[in-house]
C-alpha cells in the first residue's frame, strides 16, 4: 500500500526537501513547494522575509524542526545564476530568521548538486565542470554575501553515468572575500548585562571580523571561563555571549565596525565565536588546530566548525601576523573533537584581496557533507500549533 495515500484529504500544499548534516550540524535543503520568488537573490531574500516567513517557521521550528534547526531553499534563477556565474543560488534559513552566510550548508548543497542528476531540481547540471586531472567537479553558489566556488572531489565512471562523488576526500569552497574589522576591541558591560562568570570586570576584550557575516571572536577566558572547551557549560555560555552581543550592540562605536563596503545588508552581528587555541587534533598537512563553539542568530549553537566562522578567524590570524598565505589550519567544533578529530573543518588563506582600502583574505575552507534523509512536509488546515512554536 501506498503509507502516503491515506494522507491525501489533509494535504493542500507540501514542500519537498532533502536533508544533509556536516559534523552534526543539520541542512534541510528546500527543493520544491516554496512559492515562486523574483528579482535579484536579495529581493528574493526580502520577499521570503516579508511574505513566506510562515514558511520558514514551520520547516526550523516545532514539530517538524528544534532550536538548533538551520535550512536553505535553493534558488534556481538569480541575476549571478541567470547571467551563467553561478549554477545555483542559495537562501539560508535559522532559526531566527535569515543568515547571508554559511560554511556548513554550502559544503552540504554543493555535494547534493554534483549528485543531483534531476533537472527539475538542478537545471544546471549538465553546466557543471569534471577537472579530469584533480578530478573533482566545481559548483558555484550564489549566497547572499555574494559568490561562493565550492569544489566536489568526483570519479568519473568509465560508462557514460553521473560521476560518483568521492567521499574519501574533503569538499572545499573558496569564500567571499573575509576580513579583520577590529582587533581588541574593548566592550563595556553595564550592571545589567553581567553575567556570574564576569566577576568584577567591566569590560570584556573582543575581536571582530567578516566571513560572509560579522562575528566577535574571543577566547572562553576572556569570559571568564575556563580556558578549556572539553566540556563547555553551553547554558552558561550562551547566557554570557548573549549579554556580550547586547554589549557590543549597545554601542554606535563599536557598531561602527560592522562596516562592510558592499553592502549595508551585511553590516550585523550574527555570532558569538568562542574559542581555545590548540585544542583537537591538526588534520594532516596542517599546521595547527583549535576548537571553536559558535553561538548565531538567536543562540543557536553549531554543531559544525563553522564555514563563516573559520573564514572570519583565518582572517583575524592573517591581521595579526599568526598566520601565513598557504599555511593550513584544523578548526574543531566539540562534535569533532568528540568523534576523534573527524570532521573537523580545515582553513587556509589562500590569496590577499583588497577590499574597500582594507586587507582581505580569500579563505578555502574544507569539510564533509552526509545525506540523513528526505522529506515532505504538509501543514494542515486549521493546525494552528502545526505552523511552528518555540519554547526557546
Ligand atoms: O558553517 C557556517 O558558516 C554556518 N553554520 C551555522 C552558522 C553558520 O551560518
Amino acid at each position: 500500500m501506498d503509507v502516503q495515500s491515506f494522507l491525501r484529504p489533509y494535504v493542500s500544499s507540501q514542500v519537498k526537501t532533502i536533508e544533509m548534516h556536516t559534523t552534526g550540524e543539520p541542512t534541510r535543503i528546500v527543493y520544491s513547494g516554496f512559492p515562486e520568488l523574483r528579482g535579484t537573490l536579495l529581493e528574493q531574500l526580502a520577499l521570503a522575509r516579508s511574505h513566506y516567513d510562515y514558511i520558514r517557521r514551520s520547516l526550523i521550528h516545532e514539530p517538524r524542526g528544534h532550536r538548533d534547526m538551520y535550512g536553505a531553499i535553493l534558488r534556481p534563477h538569480t541575476e549571478l545564476v541567470d547571467a551563467g556565474q553561478a549554477h545555483m543560488g542559495v537562501l539560508f534559513l535559522t532559526h531566527e530568521g535569515y543568515s547571508t552566510m554559511c560554511g556548513h550548508a554550502t559544503i552540504a548543497i554543493s555535494r547534493l548538486l554534483v549528485d543531483c542528476t534531476d533537472t527539475a531540481l538542478f537545471p544546471r547540471h549538465d553546466e557543471l565542470l569534471f577537472d579530469e586531472e584533480k578530478k573533482e567537479v566545481e559548483v558555484r553558489l550564489h549566497v547572499p554575501c555574494g559568490l561562493v566556488r565550492a569544489t566536489v572531489p568526483a570519479i568519473k565512471p568509465s560508462d557514460s553515468g553521473n560521476w560518483c562523488v568521492d567521499t574519501t576526500r574533503t569538499i572545499h569552497y573558496l569564500s567571499v572575500p573575509s576580513f579583520a574589522a577590529g582587533i581588541g576591541l574593548s566592550v563595556p558591560i553595564p550592571p545589567s548585562l553581567r553575567w556570574p562568570n564576569l566577576g568584577d570586570r567591566e569590560n570584556v576584550i573582543v575581536d571582530v571580523a567578516y566571513g560572509g557575516t560579522f562575528y566577535i571572536v574571543l577566547p572562553a577566558p576572556a569570559l571568564g571561563f575556563s580556558p578549556s572547551l572539553a566540556h563547555p557549560d553551553i547554558a552558561a555560555l550562551s547566557d554570557a555571549t548573549k549579554k556580550l552581543r547586547a554589549a557590543f550592540n549597545a554601542s554606535a562605536e563599536l557598531r561602527s565596525y560592522l562596516h562592510h563596503p558592499d553592502h549595508e545588508d551585511l553590516q550585523f552581528l550574527y555570532s558569538v565565536f568562542v574559542t581555545e587555541p590548540g585544542r583537537g587534533v591538526p588534520a594532516p598537512e596542517s599546521a595547527g588546530a583549535e576548537t571553536g563553539l559558535c553561538f548565531f542568530a538567536d543562540q543557536q549553537v553549531d554543531r559544525s566548525p563553522t564555514g563563516s566562522g573559520v573564514q572570519a578567524r583565518v582572517a583575524l590570524a592573517v591581521e595579526k601576523g599568526e598566520r601565513k598565505l598557504g599555511q593550513r589550519w584544523t578548526y574543531h567544533s566539540i562534535v569533532s573533537n568528540a568523534y576523534g578529530g573527524k570532521g573537523g573543518f580545515t582553513g587556509t588563506p589562500v590569496e590577499e584581496i583588497e577590499i574597500g582600502g582594507r586587507r582581505g583574505v580569500r579563505v578555502r575552507v574544507s569539510g564533509w557533507a552526509n545525506y540523513t534523509g528526505f522529506s515532505t512536509f504538509i501543514v494542515e488546515e486549521g493546525d494552528e500549533v502545526g505552523r511552528g512554536f518555540s519554547l526557546k
